[in-house]
C-alpha cells in the first residue's frame, strides 16, 4: 500500500518489550497522513493499546522512535518534547470527568491551566467544543447526570479544547449499547469532517472499524505485530444503510475471518 501523501506522523521501528518473553509490540513501521482516520483493530493482547499510548506519550517505546511533522516525539531518557504533546488530545474508555465540575468546566479546564487567552474566549471556546461534540446543552449539567454517551461526548469535547490536530482514541464507546455506540460514530465521523483532525481509534469492532476507517491496521497476537491494512474507500460521509450493502458486508466478513485466523493462532 503506498505512503500517504501528506505524512503527519510516522512510527519508525516503534516496538514495546515489557519483559517476560513475549514482545508487546514488535518492531513496527507506519506512516499516518494528515487529516487521516486511521483504526487499530485486532483482538486482546495485539499491542493495539501500547501503540496508541507510545504515540500519546504515556509510554516510552523500547526501540525505534516516533515523528510528528518530522519531530522525534521521544527524547532519550524516556521523555517527551512537550511542545509536541500540545498537539495531542486523547480520550479513553473510561471519560473521566472531574465529578465535582460541570460539563462545561471539565472541558473549560485545560484552557485556564493552559492560560493566555481572556475568560470570556475560553468559555466561548468550551461551550463551542460542546456543541462540536454534539453536547451543546449538557454544559451546565454535572458528570453523574449524563449518560454514558453524554460524558464521552464532554470528554472528546475536552480533548478538542486545546485544538490539537492529533485526537487518539482507545475503545471510546467500547461501554456503550449498540444504537448509543453507532449515534457517536456518525458523531465522530461529522467532527472529523468538519475539523480535519487526524485521528487514530483503537476498537474490538470490525464494524465500527470498518464504518469509520479510512484504513484499518488490522493486528495479530503474541507477538504483537500488524497483519494486514485495509484500505477503505466508502465515499464520505457514510451513512447507517451503508452496513447493509454487500460491500461493506464482504469487507466485515474479510477482516472477521482474518481476526479469527489471527485468534487460532494465537
Ligand atoms: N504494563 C504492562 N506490563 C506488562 N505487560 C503488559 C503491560 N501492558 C500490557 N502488557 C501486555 O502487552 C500485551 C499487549 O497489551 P495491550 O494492552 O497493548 O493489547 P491490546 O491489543 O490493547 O489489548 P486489549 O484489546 O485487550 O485492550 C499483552 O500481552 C499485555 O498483557
Amino acid at each position: 500500500m503506498a505512503e500517504p501523501p501528506d505524512v503527519l506522523i510516522r512510527l519508525d521501528g516503534v516496538g514495546k518489550d515489557y519483559g517476560g518473553g513475549v514482545s508487546a509490540l514488535l518492531p513496527t513501521s507506519l506512516a499516518v497522513g494528515g487529516g487521516e482516520f486511521l483504526v487499530l483493530l485486532g483482538p486482546s493482547g495485539c499491542g493495539k493499546t501500547t501503540l496508541l499510548r507510545m504515540i500519546a506519550g504515556l509510554l516510552p517505546p523500547s526501540s525505534g522512535g516516533i515523528l510528528i511533522s518530522g519531530e522525534p516525539l521521544w527524547s532519550s531518557g524516556g521523555r517527551c518534547r512537550k511542545a509536541l504533546l500540545c498537539r495531542l488530545g486523547l480520550v479513553l474508555q473510561d471519560a473521566n470527568l472531574f465529578p465535582w465540575l460541570t460539563a462545561e468546566e471539565n472541558v473549560l479546564l485545560p484552557l485556564e491551566l493552559r492560560g493566555g487567552s481572556e475568560r470570556g474566549r475560553r468559555t466561548a471556546r468550551a461551550q463551542a467544543m460542546l456543541a462540536l461534540a454534539g453536547a451543546g446543552d449538557l454544559g451546565s449539567r454535572l458528570p453523574h447526570e449524563l449518560s454514558g454517551g453524554q460524558r464521552q461526548r464532554v470528554a472528546i469535547a475536552r480533548a478538542l479544547s486545546c485544538d490539537p490536530d492529533i485526537l487518539l482514541m482507545d475503545e471510546p464507546f467500547a461501554a456503550l449499547d449498540a444504537i448509543s455506540r453507532e449515534a457517536l460514530d456518525l458523531e465522530l465521523q461529522k467532527l472529523w469532517l468538519e475539523t480535519g483532525k487526524t485521528i487514530i481509534l483503537v476498537t474490538h469492532s470490525i464494524a465500527e472499524a470498518a464504518f469509520l476507517a479510512d484504513r484499518v491496521v488490522l493486528f495479530a497476537p503474541r507477538p504483537g505485530r500488524i497483519a494486514e491494512l485495509v484500505e477503505l474507500r466508502f465515499p464520505r460521509p457514510r451513512e447507517p444503510e451503508l452496513m447493509f450493502t454487500p460491500e461493506f458486508q464482504q469487507v466485515v466478513r474479510h477482516l472477521h475471518e482474518r481476526m479469527s485466523a489471527l485468534m487460532g493462532q494465537a
